[in-house]
C-alpha cells in the first residue's frame, strides 16, 4: 500500500465546515462552507477584515468552539481528542503571563499542572526559551520584559508540550513595526528549523507573505474562504526579500483578494 509522504499528510483537515453563533438578536454565520487542508510543515496564514471568522476558525481547530456542521480532524483525530493529547500549542493576542511567576515558571506552568518533575520542566523551559531567543531570561519577571519579549515567552509556553502544531492568533498585532519585524524573522527561523506546522492569524499582508507557505484570504458576513494563495518564496526568509518582485506579486494578489471580498459601503 502506498504511504503518504509526511509533508503531504494533512495535520488539519476541514471539510464543508460551518459555524453559526446564536446571538441575542439574530444568528451570526461566522464560518460558512470552509474547506481547508493544512499539511505537515505548512505555515498557513489566515487573513481578512475584522469579523471574517479568522479567530473562530483557529478556535474550532483548537476545540474551543464547536462547528454547527461539517467535518474537521486534527492529526487525524477529533479536535477534542487532539486537545486532550496536547497536539497543539495556542498563542493568544495578548501574552497573558502571570506577573508573580518568573519567565521560567510561566513556561513550565502547563507542565506543572500535568505533574511533570522539576528537572524535566526546567529542561523543556530552557529548550523552548532558547528557541525564542530568551536563554538567560529564566529568572526575570514578565514586567521586567518588553512587550515583544513577553509574547516570545508566551510562544515558549505554547511549545512546552513540544506540539507539532502551533496555532497563533495575531500574536504580534500589538507590537511596533520594528519589534514585529524582528519577531517575524525569529518565528520564521523557528518554523524552518523545527519543522512545526503553523496556523497564524494576521491583519498584515506583509507579515502573511513573509511567514507563510500558503495564505488563506477570508471575507466576512458570512465568513468564507475567498482564495488560497501559494507563497513559493524560498523557505529561508530574510526581511530584504520583501523588496523582491515575487514578494510584491504575492502581496498584490492578497491585496486584490481582500479588496474583492470587502464592501466599503458597510
Ligand atoms: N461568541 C460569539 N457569539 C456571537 N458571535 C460571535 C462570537 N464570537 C464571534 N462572533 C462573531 O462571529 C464573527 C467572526 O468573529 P471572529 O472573531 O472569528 O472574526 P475575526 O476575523 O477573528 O475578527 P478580528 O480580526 O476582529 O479578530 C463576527 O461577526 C463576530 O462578531
Amino acid at each position: 500500500m502506498a504511504t503518504t509522504p509526511a509533508e503531504n499528510r494533512p495535520i488539519v483537515d476541514i471539510r464543508t465546515l460551518s459555524l453559526i453563533f446564536k446571538a441575542a438578536d439574530k444568528p451570526v454565520t461566522a464560518l460558512d462552507g470552509i474547506d481547508l487542508r493544512i499539511n505537515s510543515g505548512d505555515f498557513v496564514s489566515l487573513i481578512g477584515p475584522s469579523g471574517c471568522g479568522k479567530t473562530t476558525l483557529l478556535r474550532v481547530i483548537a476545540d474551543l468552539e464547536q462547528p454547527t456542521s461539517g467535518d474537521i480532524t486534527v492529526n487525524g483525530l477529533t479536535p477534542e481528542a487532539a486537545r486532550l493529547k496536547r497536539a497543539y500549542g495556542y498563542v493568544f493576542q495578548a501574552p497573558a503571563l502571570y506577573p508573580w511567576r518568573t519567565v521560567e515558571r510561566n513556561v513550565t506552568l502547563p507542565l506543572e499542572i500535568i505533574g511533570l518533575d522539576k528537572t524535566e520542566r526546567q529542561r523543556r523551559s530552557a529548550q523552548q526559551l532558547a528557541l525564542v531567543g530568551l536563554a538567560g531570561f529564566e529568572k526575570k519577571f514578565p514586567w521586567q520584559l518588553s512587550g515583544g519579549m513577553q509574547q516570545r515567552v508566551s510562544i515558549a509556553r505554547a511549545l512546552a508540550f513540544e506540539p507539532d502544531l502551533l496555532l497563533m492568533d495575531e500574536p504580534f498585532g500589538a507590537l511596533d513595526e520594528i519589534t514585529r519585524d524582528h519577531l517575524n524573522s525569529q518565528l520564521s527561523r523557528l518554523w524552518r528549523t523545527t519543522g512545526k506546522t503553523c496556523v497564524f492569524v494576521t491583519h498584515s499582508i506583509s507579515e502573511a507573505v513573509f511567514l507563510s507557505t500558503r495564505i488563506v484570504v477570508m471575507s466576512p458576513r458570512p465568513g468564507r474562504i475567498l482564495d488560497v494563495i501559494d507563497c513559493d518564496l524560498p523557505r529561508e526568509r530574510s526581511l530584504e526579500m520583501r523588496e523582491s518582485q515575487r514578494f510584491q506579486d504575492i502581496a498584490a494578489r492578497v491585496r486584490h483578494g481582500l479588496a474583492e471580498g470587502h464592501s466599503y459601503d458597510e
